[in-house]
């Protein structure tokens, strides 16, 4: 614990309030019911279940943002949001808000998430760069029925935006850099499949790169690099994140892509610890990488809770995600990457498939349960087995994982 004198002081600190943080309460109060626990959170928000965002909260008509929240007040946390942390002295084990105010802290966590990455034009009131409950509220502002919201990605935003809208009597114009959507994730027939999905729902797709732009109090005009101009009421670009490492960085502490911790989420400072889309972590079968999914903030939070209050265990977790599209499903276990060679294991009636990953020397990195539910451990543990002994050709994994 710090000896210098703060203004403040708190046994934990968490920097961040998204889902890891929400997560680290949960593994701190897991062994330490009684040490003082703060929350800084440069959000106007107390953390929400993102996936709800571009989800849920389009589709059932009863739900509410407030539904979203993470934290219960039982957790006797104290909860600092629209306080940004200017700096962080992990020597003196202190920081700084933007305020001026000084904290001391026994254990800290960043866990400051990833930041959309801007590009080619600037967010504004029209101009959502979708991630934040803010963002949410801003876009349920825009999407009035009738109006003509244009969507730029093609990845995880881009398509889960655009189903959404289109679901909510929102004219939608979906601007996709490749032929598919969704093309470096899913193999081309799901991609294909994806992308016919979004345009059957009135969903116009434009294929090209968003190259410039701008706003005026009525509308948004976007341009391509080929060209096309696109005009719509408002635009939500998804074109990728960029983790949120500059408070480590001033700080000394190691970063390389993501905040570099080890198997128990400690950085190279001491007592300091990362977890979520800003942690760079060692995963055993899969080597060093840096997740931005929630699942992985939840349960990397978690894990870095846990540590922080005393337990020695190392994060085992393998990387998970799901997402949803109109009336289909998929779930991802490891990585799932199209640049590795793919393998899919239809079920007779082509209802759901599971798609292996696997690098060339046989090892299966990733699978993908499309429509195919409660089998994720069973993919888990694929990845396990051929780590050590691998398949000589990729169709001897029929049926390791039953779909459907
Ligand atoms: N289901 C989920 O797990 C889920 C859902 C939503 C968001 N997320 C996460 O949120 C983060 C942000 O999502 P995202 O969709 O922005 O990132 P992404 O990386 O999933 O997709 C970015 C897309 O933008 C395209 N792109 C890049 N530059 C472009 C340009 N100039 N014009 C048009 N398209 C361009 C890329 O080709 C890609 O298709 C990611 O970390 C993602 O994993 C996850």
């Amino acid at each position: 614990m710090n000896d210098q004198s703060t203004d403040l002081s708190y046994d934990y600190v968490i920097v961040g309030a998204g889902i890891a943080a929400a997560a680290a309460v949960k593994g701190i109060r897991a062994l330490d019911e009684t040490g003082t626990v703060a929350i800084f959170g440069a959000e106007s928000d107390a953390p929400v279940y993102r996936p709800d965002l571009s989800k849920t909260l389009w589709l059932e008509a009863d739900k509410e943002l407030g539904d979203s929240r993470l934290l219960d007040d039982e957790t006797s946390v104290t909860e600092r949001y629209g306080a940004a942390v200017a700096s962080v002295a992990p020597t003196e084990h202190q920081l700084s808000l933007a305020d001026g105010t000084t904290v001391g802290f026994g254990k800290l966590l960043l866990a400051t998430g990833s930041r959309p990455r801007v590009g080619g034009i600037q967010p504004g009131d029209r101009v959502v760069y979708y991630r934040t409950a803010a963002d949410y509220r801003r876009l349920r502002e825009l999407a009035k029925p009738g109006a003509h919201i244009a969507v730029v990605g093609g990845g995880y935003i881009g398509s889960e935006i655009a189903a959404a809208l289109s679901q909510n009597d929102i004219r939608v114009t979906l601007v996709v850099p490749d032929e598919l959507v969704l093309q470096h994730m899913l193999p081309e027939s799901l991609a294909r499949h994806a992308t016919e999905a979004l345009q059957a729902h009135g969903v116009t797709i434009v294929h090209g790169s968003l190259d410039s732009g701008s706003a005026s109090d009525a509308d948004v005009t976007l341009q391509l690099t080929d060209g096309t101009e696109i005009t719509a009421d408002a635009a939500v670009v998804g074109i990728g994140a960029t983790p949120e490492t500059a408070l480590a960085e001033a700080a000394g502490i190691g970063v390389d892509n993501g905040i570099v911790v080890d198997e128990t989420l400690r950085t190279g400072a001491a007592d300091v610890y990362a977890a979520g889309d800003v942690a760079s972590y060692p995963d055993a079968l899969l080597g060093r990488r840096r997740v931005e999914h929630a699942d992985a903030a939840e349960s990397m939070g978690e894990a870095a809770g846990r540590s922080m209050a005393g337990a020695v265990d190392a994060y085992t977790h393998t990387p998970f995600f799901w997402s949803d599209l109109y009336d289909d499903g998929y779930e991802a276990i490891g990585e799932t990457s199209t640049a590795l060679v793919t393998f899919e294991d239809w079920n007779d009636d082509r209802t759901a498939v599971v798609v292996y990953y696997l690098t060339d020397a046989g090892k299966v990195r990733g699978a993908l349960l499309w429509n195919t539910w409660d089998s994720v451990p069973k993919a888990q543990a694929v990845i396990a087995e051929t780590a050590s002994t691998p398949v000589s050709d990729p169709s001897e994994l029929k049926g390791r994982i039953p779909p459907g």
